[in-house]
């Protein structure tokens, strides 16, 4: 088992990602920030470094589960406090388990400002995956917004709420095209201009080179902030096998949905005519898409990457083709022999997702509550005790029997709220994640939730209001592992997870504006057995106060 150390300088910089020039947060003077990659078992360490002139910073290790270091779990106000500008903070987690990870900004909006990057974790050395492959083609998918993330920010907080409307662009490893398309060649292509890329410009796609007759594994991870996406390969097939960092029971499809904070491995076999090239193209789902798709090309060697494609790009399904999402979804199994979960819960959370309105301002609300974060940590304020540092009252375990999810919210008692679940040590939980109508009439939208510090199992979607009786079609036999998972319009999904990490943990609709708008909720599980929480973490809020007192062990 090896230490991986990476030095990280986050800083603003002017990138063209799509052709158009912007700020960006970059990475080293990177954008996507640099790959990181290790082990099975490994320790990653990540010195990083503030240097944005006048905002803190944090990152999290999407998926990662941060056994026994839930203070490296980089979210701000949760479980430390941001890093300020010229300061250093050193991230040290084990990545106990190989599969397809990402990491991101987690403070502000942060994330849509350009702030991710990837993390891959190959099985420990001596050890073979399931599948075989030849070769590896790795895509982070992303979207991106010619208003700031400031600005966008700034217009989800105001009177009137200024809503951040579609993409302008997709991209694929930080690179799209917005004023022109790779594919104009084609005559129903919406943007006539093709584009003049030379291939070393930071919008020029990332040409995926392979060669015939081999098996390739793509690994896939969606950061949008928003989109839905579905992603298909001119003429080839797509094997599903593994999903968030674990294996899945192997499918065959023609075309993938992956929502923001997923990821997936899938195999292709380079096995169709190799005088051509095929394109891989991305578009939007679940939302009435004005984005161009992503496009880059599937280049058989020895061919050039400039002999476009015999046809067009693939096409989207259509964006509410809900019945296409829902099968896919539906189509996911664990791997046989994965860990199974428990046949009982101890615990049952409902969670009602409503889009309210609280004093004018336009929220989430989970419960009718809206989560907004403390300046204290909550890793800290727990452990130490600090009883003024959140609302001390329970957020509520369900809603009223009465609530019509497919009416829009009636506003009254919605309340903004800082509120913990305080989930028994080692007990089961479920969470049935409750799906309803928004604000405007006969709309249910789409929200991918995360959940930090856990995988969960995924034992089943359902139409319309959860009642009791849904629990008899829960599947318990090879459910999939997990850490985010999707509510369909109108619908409900059903997780179950051991609280067995000591931490807290944040779990929320993967949506950057969502999250900013309230859309989440706190988990807490056996802080007391907490370690040592680095100093670095603390100096915030009320805990900053304490370690002047130097009363914190
Ligand atoms: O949170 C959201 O706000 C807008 C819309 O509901 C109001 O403008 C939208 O599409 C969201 O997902």
């Amino acid at each position: 088992w090896k230490v991986r150390h990476y030095d990280f300088d986050v800083k603003y910089m002017f990138w063209s990602p799509d052709c158009v020039e912007h700020v960006m947060m970059g990475i080293n003077g990177q954008f996507p920030g640099p790959t990181i990659r290790a082990n099975a078992g490994d320790t990653v360490v990540v010195r990083l470094t503030n240097k944005l002139h006048t905002e803190g910073v944090v990152i999290h290790w999407h998926g990662i589960r941060q056994l026994g270091t839930p203070w490296a779990d980089g979210t701000a106000s949760i479980s430390q406090c941001a890093i300020n500008p010229g300061e250093t903070f050193t991230y040290r987690f084990k990545v106990d388990r190989a599969g397809t990870y990402f990491y991101h900004g987690h403070y502000g909006m942060q994330r849509s400002a350009g702030l991710y990057g990837s993390l891959i974790v190959d099985v420990a050395e001596g050890e073979r995956e399931p599948f075989h492959y030849d070769g590896e083609l790795d895509l982070l998918l992303s979207d991106l917004w010619h208003k700031s993330a400031h600005d966008q920010e700034v217009g989800l907080s105001s009177l009137p709420f200024r809503w951040i409307g579609e993409p302008q662009s997709l991209l694929i490893n930080g690179r799209g095209q917005y004023n022109c398309s790779l594919a104009a060649h084609y005559s129903d292509s919406s943007i006539s201009n093709e584009c003049n890329l030379r291939g070393g410009e930071q919008c020029a796609p990332r040409i995926l080179r392979v060669l015939p007759k081999k098996t390739y594994r793509l690994r896939i991870a969606s950061t949008t902030a928003l989109a839905s996406l579905n992603l298909a390969i001119g003429n080839h097939k797509l094997v599903v096998v593994e999903a968030d960092g674990n294996y899945v029971q192997p499918f065959a499809v023609n075309d993938l949905d992956i929502y923001s904070g997923e990821s997936y491995s899938v195999l292709i076999t380079t096995d169709q005519d190799p005088s051509h090239n095929y394109w891989l193209s991305i578009g939007v789902r679940g939302r009435l898409p004005t984005t161009p798709q992503g496009l880059t090309l599937l280049n058989y060697l020895p061919n050039s990457a400039s002999k476009l494609p015999i046809s067009p790009p693939p096409i989207t399904p259509k964006w509410d083709d809900y019945n296409h999402s829902k099968s896919f979804t539906k189509s996911i199994f664990a791997r046989m022999g994965s860990p199974k979960p428990p046949t009982n819960s101890d615990r049952r959370i409902v969670l009602l997702n409503t889009q309210n309105r609280i004093n004018g301002y336009t929220k989430w609300a989970i419960n009718n509550v809206s989560l907004v974060l403390p300046p204290t940590p909550y890793l800290g304020s727990i452990k130490f005790g600090l009883k003024s540092a959140f609302d001390n009252k329970s957020p509520p375990e369900s809603f009223s029997a009465g609530y019509d999810v497919m009416k829009p919210a009636a506003n009254a008692n919605s309340t903004v709220g800082s509120g913990v679940y305080t989930l028994g040590y080692g007990t089961t939980v479920d969470v049935i994640l409750q799906n309803a109508n928004a604000l405007t009439a006969n709309v249910s939208e789409i929200h991918p939730w995360h959940l930090h510090g856990h995988d969960f199992w995924v034992l089943g979607y359902g139409e319309g209001k959860f009642s009791q009786k849904d629990e008899k079609s829960f599947n318990l036999k090879n459910p999939p592992l997990r850490n985010t998972a999707v509510i369909f319009p109108f619908g409900w999904t059903a997780l179950r997870f051991v609280a067995d990490n000591p931490g807290v943990w944040a779990f929320h609709c993967h949506i950057e504006p969502h999250l900013h708008m309230g859309m989440g909720v706190i988990f807490a599980e056996g802080v007391h057995r907490v370690g040592k929480i680095p100093n670095e973490a603390l100096g915030c809020g009320l805990t900053a106060k304490m370690s002047f007192s130097g009363n914190h062990t």
